[in-house]
């Protein structure tokens, strides 16, 4: 006698059913998923977050990991006694801050995703803008207004940096082995310099010079909150810039918003804003109708 499943297993075979389609579309196109570093204090989000990405590698997408650590840096500063500042959402670098990051983002972090993604049955290969010549930083330019003399001037972030080249051939090389890409937002300048480059400028960069179908940046919020702190679903860029001068978007999700209406602008399909807490939220938001977070497109 044949038994029937179970109500619970047709469920199951209904959400693979439901994403069929995804898998289907999106068979060897990339995403980048940047990860954040306020995301990443829940070691069981983090494995959920690895099991996401060794998921996406079985079903044929080829997923590029770039990740911060803005408050691990910021911890290590504050035990060894240094102060940070920020314009923008950006941390204003001295050499020595520069050091600090580095240790921290291409050595602690790095490697503990990759062990992650190792310990999901992935292979990861843990990167930095630095190695096969990925990114070529230049540093970044930033200007303020002073409200009452309304003089314009320089402001001086120190070794911040913004990519100014991305050569994909390391990445061309790890995905064609089978590898996950694990990117740290450090990269070397045509001065020889060392810079600390904003996470997601850093994922945005990569997501345009590889083509990617799709840029998720995972956060700690639960995507774009309006004035009354509700969810925006979806955006636009005239949209952000309209809430942008409206002081809506402030902080770290400064860079956020640019780096998806550079995304979309520059031909990826879609960048998303989701929080990075819940658990398997990529997952939830790609494959089923249902979405979250905030969805960016052009
Ligand atoms: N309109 C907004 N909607 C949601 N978050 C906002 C908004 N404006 C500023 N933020 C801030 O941006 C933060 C996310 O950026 P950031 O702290 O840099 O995160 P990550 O480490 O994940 O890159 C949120 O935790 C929130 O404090
Ligand atoms: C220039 C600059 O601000 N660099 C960031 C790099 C890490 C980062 O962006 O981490 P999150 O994504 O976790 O914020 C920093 O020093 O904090």
């Amino acid at each position: 006698m044949t038994a029937h499943p179970s109500k619970t297993e047709l469920s199951k075979t209904e959400v693979l059913i439901e994403a069929l389609p995804y898998f289907q579309r999106y068979a060897g196109r990339t995403f980048v998923v940047k990860y954040g570093g306020h995301a990443m204090g829940d070691p069981r989000a983090a494995r959920d977050f690895a099991e996401d990405i060794v998921l996406l590698k079985a079903v044929g997408i080829n997923p590029v990991v770039v990740h911060g650590g803005g408050p691990q840096i910021g911890d290590m500063l504050a035990r060894l006694g240094v102060e940070s500042t920020f314009v923008d959402g950006l941390r204003v670098t001295d050499e020595a801050t520069a050091k600090i990051a580095e240790m921290v983002l291409s050595g602690a972090i790095n490697k503990e995703l990759v062990g992650w993604l190792s310990s999901a049955g992935g292979k990861a290969l843990g990167l930095s803008g630095k190695d096969g010549g990925l990114v070529t930083a230049r540093k970044v330019e930033r200007t303020a207004r002073d409200p009452e003399s309304n003089i314009e001037s320089v402001v001086d972030l120190g070794f911040v940096g913004e990519p100014a080249r991305v050569d994909t051939g390391v990445i061309d090389t790890a995905v064609a082995a089978g590898m996950i890409p694990v990117i740290a937002p450090i990269a070397g300048g045509e001065d020889g310099a060392t810079y600390n480059i904003n996470a997601d400028t850093m994922a945005g960069a990569i997501a345009a010079a590889l083509g990617a179908a799709r840029l998720f940046l995972l956060t700690d919020v639960a995507g774009v909150l309006d004035g009354n702190g509700e969810l925006l679903t979806e955006l636009d860029p005239t949209k952000i810039a309209r809430l942008r001068e409206d002081g809506v978007i402030k902080g770290g999700m400064v860079p956020k918003l640019e780096t998806c209406v550079a995304a979309v602008e520059s031909g990826c399909e879609a960048a998303v804003v989701l929080d990075g807490r819940v658990p398997h939220a990529m997952l939830l938001e790609f494959f089923t109708a249902r979405g979250a977070g905030t969805l960016v497109s052009a």
